[in-house]
């Protein structure tokens, strides 16, 4: 077992939150600047329903980029691969999450993979239903699901805020819509509704370390036994979390840490340990590339204590 209790946890917390002041809380969706800075806790979620936390697990995050992973599960599981992977990649960018670069210079004008900004568009529009309610409904039961948590709601302040300023995700859902890889049908007003929506989806830490657990365990909820997302597909999502999961930082992070893990911009690091346990953060302060930085190095001093790597 890694990680025994509480207070080894504690300890690590405190020394992880130094690195906060080196960071910034992300001011771009206007509501997330309302963040505490030298906000860090954990929480740690084994498949014997054992957890483990530290610091203020109660307060809430919004999934932001965390929810790319689960709406591509749940995409994958609706339309198949072939139909999936013909509107997005494989590949890893090397550019920042909301870059636009590569969809001009790239032939055919397809995102390079579903964790970027563009792919994770092209993925949100293929999310089923008639009505924006219908189809944001289906993922967040799904959310519930993997959580067991039926209290998940989305955070209406969050995503009202990222709908009003983003300005860069409708261009980038324009440029799709003329290279057909989202259909000509999709009004993309709608879509920026879905997917603000989906980004807004708020909980705590341990719901999040509840997600990782389910991809930890090969798509299984280990304590129902239930298989909720399919084997193949939890394996297809965690080696995108390995490849792309922390945006342009992925390759150092590999490096240095070696567990498939997701962050968004709100402070929010995912992260599933194969076949032992789930880990949820939240650390607001980020670094250049829109990293959790307390976040990040608290899994580096996890990684290397309890020897998590993957690699
Ligand atoms: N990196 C992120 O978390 C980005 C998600 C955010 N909602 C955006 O589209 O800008």
């Amino acid at each position: 077992m890694p990680c025994q209790s509480s207070d080894e946890l504690k300890a690590l917390v405190e020394e992880a939150r130094n690195c906060t002041k080196n960071g910034k809380v992300a001011d771009y969706i206007p509501a997330l600047g309302k963040a505490r800075e030298d906000d860090l806790s954990i929480a740690i979620h084994y498949p014997d329903g054992r957890c483990l936390s530290a610091g203020d697990i109660e307060k809430k995050i919004t999934l932001q980029s965390i929810s790319k992973v689960i709406s591509l599960a749940l995409v994958l599981m609706d339309k198949g691969q072939d139909d999936v992977f013909k509107h997005v990649g494989m590949e890893p960018t090397g550019d920042p999450f909301n870059s636009i670069v590569k969809l001009e210079t790239m032939a055919p004008t397809k995102p390079l993979n579903p964790l970027i900004n563009a792919g994770a568009l092209v993925v949100t529009h293929m999310i089923k239903g008639d009505t924006v309610k219908e189809r944001f409904q289906r993922l967040l039961v799904f959310v519930q699901e993997l959580t067991k948590d039926a209290t998940i709601r989305y955070c209406e302040e969050v995503a009202r805020s990222e709908f009003e300023t983003s300005y860069l995700n409708r261009a980038l859902c324009y440029f799709l819509k003329q290279h057909k890889m989202i259909a000509e049908n999709t009004d993309i007003e709608q879509l920026m509704e879905l997917y603000t929506m989906q980004c807004a989806i708020e909980m705590n830490c341990l719901n999040l370390a509840r997600i990782g657990l389910v991809f930890a365990m090969d798509g299984i909820d280990p304590q129902s036994g239930k298989q909720i997302i399919p084997a193949d597909i939890a394996r297809i999502c965690k080696t995108f979390m390995v490849t792309c999961g922390m945006y342009n930082a992925s390759g150092e992070f590999a490096i240095k840490i070696g567990i498939p893990a997701k962050s968004g911009v709100s402070g929010g690091i995912m992260g599933a340990v194969p076949g032992k346990f789930g880990i949820g953060i939240f650390g607001p302060a980020l670094d250049e590339k829109g990293n959790s930085i307390a976040g990040i190095k608290l899994l580096e001093l996890l990684s290397k204590n309890y020897k998590l790597s993957m690699f």
